[in-house]
């Protein structure tokens, strides 16, 4: 029996319309996809960006800042897990809202008893869903959180090889990371049983329901199962259009269980991202661009700094560092800060530099107020040689210029010189330093950090903590020396145990407490008891 040529084109028709929307469904799926990964990666990065902005306004005085290992690791890797939660998941929420309603209306007006087994096997999935998600996003954070912790745990021990060395301590040390590590390899077997779990879960609930739908459809059409349709039983077309769907409502839920393992890393990365940019105690005037040193005028006296009424203590509920000081030190002078360990030396210099928040009082640097607002401005105008100066990675050169867009090789030159480290300049030429100054003696360390103040442009106050710290009495000398001759024409404050260097500034300053001398006995008697012993 021949075709109807009629019957034929309209089959041909109905294969090309469905082919057409097959390609249409599969195009909008890729721009989609691209799209919604485009909104995704930029709502990461700037999530990311916002972590590192909080790090770096940080204070570095803050004790709870997190630690490098963990924050690298937030950032580097964990970070990446957000990003199919973000490029997916929301897409699969709006599919699950929409899709399986709409097959449910192409469905029921056909036959109510397919409408019912869909809509009764629907329901079931989110709720063990939620369920298992609960439980999935808990265990989640508990294994970014050791990876974190591993990270930190490694880096800081790398960072103290050798000080585990000395004291051989290395067998311990391997001992609790093998416990790191097993712990971690727990937390990563929970995530994944979670995730094979939820999947399981889905899959189950989505075969049997659509197996229902089948079995109902195959006995319909049988003439086994008449009821169930509004009327007139289901034809062959009805049937099969049915069973066409039936897959189709279960889909994104079974894209959900895909998704739902993102979700749960995801969510879980978010919260960790989120919790580095909770940086609880901000550099004054937190990482504001400095001002182009062009701004700044070509000539002026350095400044006067004054501190009124400070007032600081490192936690609410410590005592407090520095109580109530006042203190004036005139343009071009250079003062000491003396007083024994822990007085409140360094902690003084922070605070001066901006570093951390004083709770009361106020600094003045050439009368402006180090506050918010003028911080970057006058932080452009100080040079900070630290105790322990960093060194990063790259050549010595490289780290006297540390990128600074107006210090160029000639200026970079001239404070090697003025540090007296141009032989090791020569030595080393174009070669990077060992990791974090390996290679570098503890003087050599200081003398570049005082290159580093040299080749500031505009600075004319200069910070020192504790310069000549750890050095043998000649090489302190020759340093003193230089620091002296370098910060000529600048205001100079420097904290330090070393009696020379104090000695050699136009005023000293004692953090010392008060003595209280014993009864019957005057102060002056007691210095001359301290000093006969
Ligand atoms: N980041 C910090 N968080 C909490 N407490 C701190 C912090 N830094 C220092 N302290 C505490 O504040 C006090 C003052 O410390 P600071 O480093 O300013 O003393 P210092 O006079 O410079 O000591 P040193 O001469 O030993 O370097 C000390 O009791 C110290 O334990």
């Amino acid at each position: 029996m021949a075709a109807d040529p009629g019957d034929v084109a309209a089959g041909l028709v109905s294969a090309a319309a469905f082919l057409l929307a097959g390609a249409l469904r599969a195009a909008c799926d890729a721009w989609g996809t691209r799209l919604s990964f485009q909104v995704a990666r930029s709502r990461l990065s700037a999530l990311r960006a916002a972590a590192v902005d909080a790090l770096a306004s940080g204070s570095p005085l803050d004790k709870r800042r997190p630690a490098a290992g963990h924050a690298a690791s937030v950032l580097a890797e964990q970070a990446d897990a957000a990003l199919p939660y973000l490029a997916r998941y929301p897409a699969i929420q709006l599919k699950i809202l929409v899709v399986p309603l709409a097959i449910l209306a192409a469905v029921a007006p056909l036959s109510w008893v397919a409408a019912l087994v869909l809509l009764a096997s629907a329901p079931l999935i989110p709720v063990f869903m939620a369920l298992v998600g609960w439980r999935a996003q808990r265990a989640s954070q508990a294994h970014l959180a050791e990876m974190g912790t591993l990270n930190a745990f490694l880096l800081d021990r790398l960072r103290g090889l050798a000080t585990l060395r000395a004291l051989d301590a290395v067998d311990a040390t391997t001992g609790r990371l093998a416990y790191v590590a097993q712990t971690l390899h727990t937390r990563t077997m929970a995530v994944l049983r979670i995730a094979f779990l939820s999947s399981a879960v889905l899959e189950l609930f989505s075969a049997i329901g659509v197996a229902m739908v089948a079995v109902y459809v195959g006995f319909h059409l049988l003439g086994t199962l008449p009821f169930g349709t509004w009327g007139s039983p289901l034809s062959l077309g009805q049937g099969l259009f049915v069973l066409l769907l039936a897959p189709s409502f279960f889909e994104p839920l079974r894209d959900l269980s895909t998704a739902w393992h993102d979700r749960a890393a995801g969510r879980a990365a978010l919260e960790a991202l989120r919790a580095l940019a909770a940086a609880p105690t901000k550099l004054v005037g937190g990482i504001l661009p400095l001002p182009s040193p062009d701004d700044a005028p070509a000539r002026r006296p350095p400044p006067a700094v004054e501190l009124v009424q400070l007032r600081f203590a490192h936690a609410d509920s410590a005592p407090p560092v520095i109580d109530g000081l006042d203190l004036r030190v005139a343009p071009g002078e250079r003062v000491a800060i003396v007083g024994p360990s822990g007085a409140g030396k360094s902690t003084l210099l922070a605070l001066i530099a901006g570093l951390v928040p004083a709770q009361s009082g106020a600094v003045l640097i050439d009368g402006v107020a180090l506050d918010d607002q003028n911080a970057p401005r006058l932080r452009a105008r100080m040079a900070w040689i630290g105790q322990k100066p960093h060194v990063f990675a790259g050549t010595l050169a490289a780290n006297v210029a540390l990128g600074r867009p107006d210090v160029d090789p000639r200026a970079v030159d001239r404070a090697l010189r003025a540090a007296t480290l141009e032989l090791l300049a020569g030595r080393e030429a174009g070669r990077p330093l060992g990791e974090a100054g390996t290679g570098l003696s503890g003087g050599e360390c200081l003398r570049l950090a005082m290159a580093r103040a040299v080749a500031a442009p505009g600075s004319d106050l200069w910070l020192a903590d504790e310069p000549t710290a750890h050095l043998d009495a000649a090489t302190a000398r020759e340093l003193t020396r230089r620091l002296l001759a370098q910060s000529a024409g600048k205001t100079l404050i420097v904290a330090t145990h070393d009696p020379e260097l104090a000695s050699r500034m136009d005023r000293v300053i004692d953090l010392a407490p008060p003595r209280a001398a014993p009864a019957g006995m005057d102060l002056a008697a007691l210095d001359v008891m301290e000093a006969a012993s």
